[in-house]
């Protein structure tokens, strides 16, 4: 059964393009460990060059395919959408799941940014012929023909070979496109995804934002709730003459503590981000594919931006996540790898929003991994799938920090949060009445 909303999805993608895999087309494949392996297709007996660190399950064998992530932002959310909806499939529904894995894959163009595109490298480690009858249906049934399967074996001699198969709509039949050796290819300057996070994951305006959620409102019926309260919102809402400070950090740092306490401390105003008028969505949009999930928060912060905005005319304000955690999250998310993946400092993708109410000071509280989790069990909550995600995952947690301390124009100013409630309050509330010139 489709998810709601799913059979929308089949609206026709772009059409791919003619030759299944144009020239210089490379792939980048996420191991677990975060181990990037790239790599290419090649039919030219000259090109000896070795085949890439394995990603061949022996005896196994691997498949690989991919959705256009370019193009009209009604594209782009159907093909993340759709991207979403395969990930489920194949990692929950049989026969997916045993024995096999599906690990993200980036395919690009070194001379074409625009060719980016999105899909799976499916591991099946039995070579159970289940897993590619069952994939074949999958493909044909949600993907608009033709779609293109590649199939990866290890041939003797240690060679990785692969076979690309064109599949021509429901029919049963599939075409032999080519034959081709799979070859190591150097990591490239920049992360492949990162030219697209200005688009796909960090938007640079609300309009940016606002054009990725339009067009959900016919997939996700609270998108329009959230576009209506957007639009309530003046377009540039003017701070106050009272100082605006931000406290930012990973999940179990501090922040909800400390903002508490200088609220109290300052007779400050507390906000919190999302604002409560739209955290009953959460839950909806975390579920959804980056780009959506990022269009959202990017929105609910401009819908913050209202409110600190009046209340900065009054008292104070302390506000717990904004602007960073919004971007910080989604760099992290969308750029796979290691930290050293991240875009460069500087990159205009830590810049803050033209458009976006600015905070006067904004505190990104650091503690030890080993503190964090002292602290998440402290809370005893439970953990969101990204909380358990920045346990499990320290590259992840790591990449969130570091792009964190990247953040320009304002800063995030590190602070060290591990020494008591008492003694943490006390150094902030120093920095702050420094900075903000408060008595
Ligand atoms: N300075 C501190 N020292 C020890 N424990 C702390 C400190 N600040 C907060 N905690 C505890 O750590 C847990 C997480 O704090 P919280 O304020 O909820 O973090 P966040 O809002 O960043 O997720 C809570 O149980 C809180 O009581
Ligand atoms: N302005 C914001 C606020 C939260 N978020 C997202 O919401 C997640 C957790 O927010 P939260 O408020 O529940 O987490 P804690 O503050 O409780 O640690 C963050 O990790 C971000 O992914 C965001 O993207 N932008």
């Amino acid at each position: 059964m489709l998810r709601r909303g799913a059979l929308a999805l089949l609206v026709p993608l772009r059409r791919r393009s003619a030759m299944a895999t144009p020239p210089d087309r490379r792939f980048v494949v996420e191991l677990a460990g975060s181990e990037l392996v790239h790599f290419s297709l090649s039919d030219d007996d000259n090109n000896h060059r070795a085949p890439p660190r394995c990603f061949l399950p022996r005896p196994g064998r691997c498949y690989s395919f991919c959705l256009p992530a370019a193009g009209s932002p009604r594209e782009r959310v159907r093909a993340a959408r759709l991207h979403r909806l395969l990930q489920r499939r194949l990692s929950q529904e049989q026969p997916f799941g045993v024995g096999s894995a599906a690990l993200a894959l980036l395919s690009y163009s070194p001379s074409r940014e625009a060719a980016l595109e999105r899909g799976f490298l499916v591991q099946d480690e039995r070579r159970a012929p289940e897993i590619e009858r069952s994939l074949e249906e999958l493909l044909r049934h949600l993907l608009p023909a033709p779609v293109h399967l590649a199939v990866y074996e290890v041939a003797e001699g240690g060679e990785v070979r692969c076979a690309l198969w064109r599949l021509d709509g429901a029919a049963q039949g599939r075409q032999l496109v080519r034959r081709a050796r799979v070859v190591a290819e150097e990591e490239p300057a920049l992360h492949p995804a990162g030219a697209h996070l200005l688009e796909d994951a960090v938007f640079r305006s609300r309009g940016a934002a606002r054009r990725i959620l339009e067009e959900c409102t016919s997939l996700i019926p609270e998108a329009k709730a959230v576009l209506d309260l957007v639009d309530q919102c003046p377009q540039h809402p003017k701070k106050g003459d009272f100082p605006v400070i931000v406290i930012e950090g990973l999940d179990a740092t501090g922040k909800t503590t400390l903002t508490q306490a200088v609220k109290d401390s300052l007779n400050a105003v507390l906000l919190r981000s999302p604002p409560p008028s739209v955290s009953q969505w959460r839950k909806i949009f975390d579920d959804e594919p980056t780009l959506i999930r990022r269009a959202f928060y990017a929105l609910t912060n401009y819908i913050l931006a209202s409110e600190i905005a009046k209340a900065s005319s009054k008292l104070p304000v302390i506000v717990d996540r904004y602007w960073h955690s919004t971007a910080a999250y989604a760099v992290a998310t969308e750029i796979s790898g290691k930290v050293q993946n991240l875009p460069p400092l500087h990159h205009e993708v830590y810049h803050w929003p033209e458009d976006l109410l600015k905070p006067d000071v904004v505190l990104l509280l650091t503690v030890s991994p080993e503190e964090r989790i002292r602290r998440l069990k402290g809370r005893g909550m439970e953990k969101t799938e990204e909380e358990t995600e920045l346990e499990a995952n320290t590259c992840f947690r790591q990449k969130v920090e570091e792009s964190y301390r990247r953040m320009e124009n304002p800063t995030c100013q590190p602070v060290d949060a591990s020494p008591s409630r008492e003694e943490v309050l006390k150094a902030v509330l120093h920095l702050v009445k420094n900075q903000c010139h408060l008595p």
